[in-house]
């Protein structure tokens, strides 16, 4: 019997793709589709897309995330024309308690891949500004950060001379629908369009139509799937991330957030049910970025944020929120491995994103390795709080806390897995 927890890094992506065949080729048809599914659905990298008017802070945002200067910044509209893509570790609250415990050289985080791309000028889809073809990036995206501009400062150029954040984001809103009409469009025009699709597509016209997202069409979950590769903007969750400045990031962030609540609450082209809002400060991020550790401190202090209980200054800052934001946008959990496996088989502790309720103890195991999906025989669970509470994973199980559970065990959030396998 073997046990494993986790692989390196260039092995997981082998991994998933042989897992992906063999489920596809092994199983009979009707089953092999549904496997190939679930394979997709929890394999597929998370992506986020940051649009928003040209101007208003996107690549300053990027920036903020990465924590450092990737994209370049400047103030003049459509800086940015090729995307900048990087992946942005979740902060974890665990990681580095299991990676301690269980001695490894290497704690993994899991990560979010974020996109900056360039400003979407209104008149888009009528070629104005860059026109719409750069929207193919994020039609690969899962969800997307909207960066709507809330700060007024007469040096900073805005597109249309004047900040209106209500404005600013339905017309970009109204863009994206523009681009997803025309998309379904060309696409019933078509006569392989039938079935199922047809039907989706045509909802979801209907649904555009009448001024509103796909994402309030109801689409079943085979609907969805049979129009999955168009990769429609409006299906797509929405973080509405309003950026404003030193004031009212911090002591005036009471009002800041009511005002943004307003806008979110009546904008236009958008759906409240999926949504959600944030307040950022691309300005006091950039202030930080130059500074060392303890000016940061400092400054942070200096500026006398108004934190609810249980936020933090830091916790405020987009690297540490909009992650986290993402997570609960999506529905995903954490799950990780690592801590049980022995120590000459593995050095490493890894978090694992997944979407809540949608992750298998075998389905983590062919994260893993094929070999370890096809040899599977069971699965050793613990939640990592309840592990933390142990020196080691042996002396948790020593104490019971350890369940076994088989191959179809729904994973939940912060569960620790050790999967043994022949
Ligand atoms: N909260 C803020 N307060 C004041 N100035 C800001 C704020 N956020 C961003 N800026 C400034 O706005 C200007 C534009 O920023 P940035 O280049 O990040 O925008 P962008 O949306 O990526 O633009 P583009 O669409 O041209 O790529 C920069 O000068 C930046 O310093
Ligand atoms: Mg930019």
């Amino acid at each position: 019997m073997n046990t494993c927890g986790a692989w390196s890094e260039s092995t997981l992506s082998s991994a998933a793709t042989l897992t992906y065949t063999r489920i596809a080729f092994s199983a009979p048809a009707a089953q092999a589709d549904v496997g190939r599914r679930r394979v997709c659905k929890i394999w597929a990298k998370v992506r986020v897309g940051i649009l928003g008017l040209p101007n208003v802070g996107k690549s300053s945002l990027f920036n903020a995330l990465a924590e450092k200067s990737l994209a370049q910044v400047a103030n003049f509209p459509f800086c940015t024309i090729e995307a900048n893509v990087a992946p942005i570790a979740v902060p974890d609250l665990h990681l580095q308690s299991l990676g301690g415990l269980a001695l490894s050289r290497r704690a993994v985080p899991a990560s979010i891949d974020w996109a900056d791309v360039a400003g979407l000028a209104r008149g888009a889809s009528r070629g104005e500004g860059l026109g719409n073809r750069f929207l193919a990036e994020l039609r690969e995206c899962q969800a997307l950060a909207h960066v709507v501009r809330a700060f007024e400062d007469d040096n900073v150029v805005h597109v249309d001379g004047k900040v209106d954040p209500s404005e600013d984001a339905a017309a970009v809103n109204l863009e994206l629908l523009l681009a997803d009409l025309a998309h379904v469009e060309r696409r019933l025009e078509r006569s392989t369009c039938k079935g199922e699709e047809r039907e989706a597509l045509e909802a979801v016209a209907g649904c555009l139509m009448e001024g509103k997202p796909a994402r309030v069409a109801g689409l079943s979950a085979s609907a969805l799937f049979s129009i999955k590769s168009m990769g429609l903007l409006t299906l797509k969750p929405v973080l509405y991330c309003f950026n404003v400045d030193e004031v009212d990031f911090a002591y005036g962030r009471e009002e800041a957030l009511t005002r943004a609540r307003e806008v979110f609450e009546a904008l236009d082209f958008s759906d409240r049910a999926t949504d959600r809002f944030t307040l950022v400060s691309c300005k006091v991020e950039a202030e930080m970025s130059a500074k060392t550790r303890r000016e940061q401190l400092d400054y942070l202090q200096d500026l006398q944020l108004d934190v609810a209980p249980g936020e933090s200054l830091e916790g405020l800052l987009s690297h540490n929120a909009l992650p986290k934001a993402m997570l609960s946008l999506l529905g995903l959990s954490i799950a990780y491995t690592g801590p049980g496996v022995p120590q000459e088989k593995s050095r490493t502790t890894r978090a694992h994103l997944f979407p809540a309720g949608g992750l298998t103890a075998e389905g983590l195991a062919g994260r893993i390795h094929g070999d370890i999906y096809k040899g599977f025989l069971k699965a050793e669970v613990v939640p990592a709080p309840v592990l933390l509470e142990h020196p080691t994973f042996a002396s948790a199980k020593d104490a019971g806390c350890v369940r076994t559970e088989g191959r179809e065990y729904t994973l939940e959030s912060g569960e620790v897995v050790l999967i043994k396998w022949k």
